[in-house]
């Protein structure tokens, strides 16, 4: 198994080289996908998490008002370390269940988009992987697929790492200031390395 992880500041383009390399083979561990997943309703993760920020966390039909939550902790970084504090814990729970499930012979890629921001140098990874872009057009397409205004999507990345930050822990790096067609090949590009390096780790 070669373990990969591959970061990148909100709208960076993490999710769109996921799905490439998924069709490439990868299997993918998302956490963004497991921070839904342990919020469904009917879950202890939505239960404690209302427990903490109060029923107006919770939409009409009963499952968690992510606008709302998002509301409260990007504009609160207490706030927002306490729901991290209940979440985390289950989500990497559920990546670690997942992994267990893999080929042992698979490219496993965890999609984190915090990983820096743990505050230590993540290990354990065979490599890590970062999606870099300059921050005016990581803001500009932020708001644009999330409809948010500035100030929304600046909360956000004010609660992330800086791009320094994740380029320090970079082993490859993905550039996404080109168009899409170019993200692309530059998905593919890294995928190439990673397999060689797979190669290498077998042999
Ligand atoms: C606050 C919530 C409900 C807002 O939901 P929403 O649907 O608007 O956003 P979504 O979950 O799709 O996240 C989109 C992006 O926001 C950024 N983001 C999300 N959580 C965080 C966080 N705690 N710190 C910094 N950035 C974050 C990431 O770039 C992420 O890719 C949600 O983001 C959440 O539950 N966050 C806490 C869990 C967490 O830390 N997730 C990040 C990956 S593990
Ligand atoms: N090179 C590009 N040119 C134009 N738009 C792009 C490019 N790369 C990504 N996008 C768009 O930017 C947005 C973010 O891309 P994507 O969802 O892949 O990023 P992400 O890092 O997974 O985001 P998040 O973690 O915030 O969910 C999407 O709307 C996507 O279509």
């Amino acid at each position: 198994m070669l373990r990969v992880a591959l970061t990148g500041g909100i709208a960076s383009g993490k999710s769109t080289v996921a799905e490439r390399w998924a069709e490439l083979g990868a299997v993918l561990v998302d956490a963004d996908v497991l921070a839904r997943d342990v919020v469904e309703p009917g879950t202890p993760g939505l239960a404690a998490v209302v427990e903490r920020f109060g029923e107006g966390v919770r939409a009409a039909g009963g499952a968690l008002d992510r606008r709302a939550l998002a509301e409260v902790v990007f504009t609160d970084p207490g706030a927002r370390r306490e729901l991290e504090g209940i979440l985390h814990p289950l989500i990497r729970e559920r990546s670690a269940e997942l992994e267990a499930a893999a080929d042992p012979e698979a490219v496993v890629v965890h999609v984190i988009p915090l990983l820096v921001e743990g505050g230590r140098t993540p290990e354990g990874f065979d490599a890590i992987v970062v999606v870099d872009l300059p921050e005016d057009l990581q803001l500009e397409r932020a708001m644009r697929r999330d409809a948010a205004s500035e100030e929304q999507v600046r909360g956000r990345i004010a609660a992330q790492a800086a791009r320094s930050e994740r380029l320090a822990v970079a082993d490859l790096v993905i550039d996404n200031s080109g168009d899409r067609q170019e993200l692309l090949a530059e998905a593919d590009r890294v995928w190439a390395e990673l397999c060689q390096r797979r190669a290498v780790t077998k042999s």
